[in-house]
């Protein structure tokens, strides 16, 4: 197996409740399997996985891909773990002759995966001109980072852009911000600006004030907290309308479509995103996207976030959807 490093910074910071990011750093992994070759991606992003340090490490100590996931070796490392996995189903649907999402499970043939416009925190007249370029671009969707302002302040950004965009379907994003007591005022006017979805409104730990913020008129979306606790839990907590499941955070994109599949399988919805990977996990989390029938609009238009990246003109988006890649494997061979 090899792992070579890469670093790709973003044309501009991502601004979020949580702090900006403004690059990422990650690993290739190469692998060969039966003679066939696998490209895995593993881009840790310190709060959501290992830290860099670790996750190289945990990647140089696997001398056998396939063993090491089998022992569940890469258990506290799932950047690491996500890396692997993508290489070694990118190596096995190349020899089944699948596109990935086919390998994956998808019980039919899928052109594109609709995603969500990221909009990150700005005073309300670059916020909603963000917005309405999106719209103009064909997206069915816009997400705004809010929490990073007073609440007052986010009412004024999604009152602006409700004014531009009086249709396209709203989310925001608060990355855990806001108190409860906050968050109890602010969802009714969500609402009323129509907003459909308030992603992790309150800090990851919270179960039952997430489960408290539901049926009040804007869904209920927990990203943070499926890593604090674990999508079992979210479910069983009735926390969520919808899980947001992140690949490089849950450990593969495997994993992430097990945790799809038993969210629907409870009634509640799931959307894949990712933390802002470079082509190659963006690609394979496209295809997990891709492998579940009717999903929503995923957070997954991020690589023009990128000022440069692994590899040009993979899983970037075209009038609101992404293509899904039709040959073999996760994406066409260099
Ligand atoms: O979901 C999206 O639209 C893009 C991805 C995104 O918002 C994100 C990117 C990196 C880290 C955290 C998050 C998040 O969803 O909170
Ligand atoms: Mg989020």
């Amino acid at each position: 197996m090899d792992v070579e490093p890469f670093s790709l910074p973003l044309s501009r910071p991502l601004e979020t409740a949580a702090g900006a990011i403004e690059s990422r750093e990650g690993f290739l992994v190469e692998v060969t399997i039966d003679g066939v070759d696998g490209v895995g991606e593993a881009t840790p992003l310190p709060g959501w996985t290992e830290p860099p340090e670790v996750c190289g490490r945990a990647l140089r100590d696997i001398e056998q891909p396939r063993t090491a996931l089998e022992g569940d070796e890469l258990a506290d490392a799932p950047a690491a773990r996500h890396g692997v996995t993508l290489a070694v189903l990118d190596a096995a649907a190349r020899a089944a002759g699948q596109p990935l999402y086919r390998y994956l499970g998808a019980p039919e043939h899928r052109e594109s995966v609709p995603v969500n416009a990221t909009v990150g925190d700005g005073p309300p007249a670059e916020t909603a001109s963000a917005a309405e370029n999106a719209v103009n671009e064909g997206y069915p969707a816009v997400k705004l980072k809010v929490g990073v302002r007073p609440p007052a302040a986010d009412i004024d950004r999604i009152e602006a852009v409700r004014r531009r965009c009086p249709d396209v379907e709203l989310r925001v994003d608060a990355n855990g911000a806001w108190s409860g007591e906050t968050a109890l005022e602010i969802v009714p006017r969500l609402a009323a600006l129509g907003v459909a979805v308030v992603e992790q409104p309150l800090s990851a730990e919270e179960l039952a004030g997430h489960a408290e913020l539901r049926g009040r008129g804007v869904a209920i979306a927990v990203d943070e907290g499926l890593l604090e606790h674990s999508p079992r839990a979210v479910l069983a907590a009735e926390a969520a309308d919808i899980l947001v499941c992140k690949p490089m955070a849950l450990g593969g994109i495997d994993r992430a479509r097990d945790v799809v599949e038993t969210a629907r399988a409870e009634g509640i919805d799931a959307l894949v995103t990712t933390t802002i990977d470079g082509a190659i996990a963006r690609a394979g989390a496209v295809h997990l996207a891709a492998s579940v029938p009717e999903i929503r609009a995923c957070g997954l238009a991020t690589a023009g976030l990128l000022a440069s990246d692994i590899r040009d003109g993979i899983a970037t988006v075209e009038g609101g959807s992404v293509p899904v890649s039709q040959g073999k494997g996760n994406i066409p061979p260099r």
